[in-house]
């Protein structure tokens, strides 16, 4: 998540670059050795079917029980094995995201209305049948990720949803995981991870239910299998790596910037993290201080590896050029610290997910303390889409109905077009109607 060398001439001057991956060429790009492994795999799978997805739960994930599925009973005891401030703090970001995801449902209308005399047309949400929800887990386990896909698709009001976490604690799914995919209600948990899960899911391996569609971030495994199984299941967005941006004027304390830097390239050591400020004090503070923090961090060897690999510092010379930066980086999550939010909030376009000010932090989200989903596009995918929500499981359809006496406001025109096309079947559905129309009754 930095500039490439197009993108600096499209800037044009106001930008000095404080700090870029060494060797940069450009955004990141997939890597053919994941496309390629992750390609062989699901092939595997469709031939083969739940032995190859043990095989590779054994083979990647040290896997040794027989079947995947988490007996109700271990889904059930997850509960006893955490501390109550746990739980609490769970609920809550369960709750809270239940409640935004119900309000954007409640924007989502249904509606008919008269398009031409006698020719009505509406609108309906249908929620899917099923869902596969991937709940991460390999380096850490992402306790809210159940909330932003089990909880979200069941206000949809999808009938089943399947749940799939990697066995990452001691060959079984961390009971943390279990307790959070429980309270979001989640059909049934089963114990394996990347390709082979979402694969798994896709193919109906797990309950016999084909996903109609899955959902959930990861790696970047996760979300190459995603990439390729979709056209034959529905996917939610591209959420691979996480990353952050953070625009500052001279009002922001370099220390937050840093801190807010190090939270998300602590995800892996390909998580970029991106800055743009206006203040060549921050410019000069915010290294410093990154340095600083990482020498106290236990995650370092992730995070340092990530800002040494995937950290980018702009230094511009007005907001506009802050705001132009990050409509190209188009960033998962951006942070504005800095005066003026109203301005900010018009001039940015391309974002995950939007924070506004001191007082408002990625981290707050990741947990589900804010309500807004943490499932987001990265790799620059928030040009295009937004990140899952409500409607992600919802099907946006139409349906139309249509008077006697409106046929010749639709038959006619049709005629005319069909038969400029030469599509004479078309024609004689259009005309078959018309003649009805003009018979003695
Ligand atoms: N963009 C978003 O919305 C978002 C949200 C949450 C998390 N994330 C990202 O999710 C990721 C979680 O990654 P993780 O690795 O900790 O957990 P994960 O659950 O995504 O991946 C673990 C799985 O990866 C598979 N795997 C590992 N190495 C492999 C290999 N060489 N070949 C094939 N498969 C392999 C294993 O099967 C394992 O089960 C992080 O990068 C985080 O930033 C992104
Ligand atoms: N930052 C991740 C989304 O990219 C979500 C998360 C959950 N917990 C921690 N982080
Ligand atoms: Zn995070």
């Amino acid at each position: 998540m930095h500039l490439s060398d197009a993108d600096k001439v499209r800037i044009g001057g106001g930008l000095v670059v404080v700090k870029e991956p060494a060797g940069s060429g450009g955004p990141v790009r997939r890597d053919p050795e994941v496309v390629a492994k992750v390609s062989e795999m699901l092939g595997r799978i469709e031939r083969e079917g739940l032995d190859a997805v043990l095989r590779y739960a054994v083979e990647l994930d040290g896997y040794e029980g027989r079947s995947l599925e988490v007996p109700a009973a271990e889904v059930a005891r997850a509960a006893d094995q955490l501390p109550a401030s746990l739980r609490e703090a769970l609920d809550a970001g369960a709750d809270r995201t239940r409640r935004f995801a119900a309000m954007q449902r409640a924007r989502l209308v249904d509606f008919e209305e008269e398009v031409v005399p006698g020719v009505v047309c509406g609108q309906r949400f249908i929620p899917v049948d099923n869902v596969g929800a991937y709940l991460p887990a390999g380096r850490f386990p992402l306790l809210a990720s159940a909330f932003m896909t089990v909880g979200v698709a069941r206000v949809a009001g999808v009938r089943n949803v399947v749940s799939a976490t990697p066995p990452s604690l001691n060959g079984r799914p961390h009971p943390a995981v279990l307790y959070a995919a429980s309270i979001t209600g989640a059909d049934s948990v089963h114990a394996v991870g990347g390709v082979q899960a979402l694969a798994a899911m896709a193919f109906g391996l797990l309950d016999g239910e084909p996903a109609d569609v899955i959902v959930g971030a990861g790696n970047a495994y996760v979300a190459e299998a995603k990439r390729q199984l979709y056209g034959r299941v529905g996917i939610d967005v591209l959420a691979g790596p996480s990353e952050v941006a953070v625009i500052a004027d001279d009002t922001a304390d370099a220390a937050l910037v840093a801190s807010d830097l190090l939270a998300q390239a602590e995800h892996g050591p390909t998580s970029p993290a991106s800055l743009a400020t206006t203040s060549e004090r921050l410019a000069r503070e915010v290294p410093r201080q990154i340095e600083k923090q990482l020498a106290g961090l236990a995650t370092r060897d992730i995070a340092g590896a990530a800002w040494r690999d995937h950290g980018s510092i702009y230094l511009v010379e007005d907001r506009e050029t802050a705001a132009q930066v990050m409509n190209i980086l188009a960033p998962e999550h951006l942070e504005v610290l800095a005066e003026d939010l109203d301005w900010w909030l018009e001039a940015l376009r391309n974002y995950g997910s939007l924070f506004l000010g001191t007082w408002s932090t990625v981290v707050y989200a990741d947990k589900g303390m804010s309500g807004t989903n943490h499932v987001l596009p990265t790799a620059r995918g928030a040009r295009h889409t937004g990140g899952l929500s409500v409607a992600g499981f919802l099907k946006q359809v139409t349906y139309q109905r249509a008077t006697r006496e409106s046929t010749r406001a639709q038959a006619e025109p049709t005629v005319a077009v069909s038969d400029f096309e030469a599509l004479v079947g078309h024609r004689d559905s259009a005309q078959l109607r018309l003649d009805m129309i003009e018979a003695p009754k």
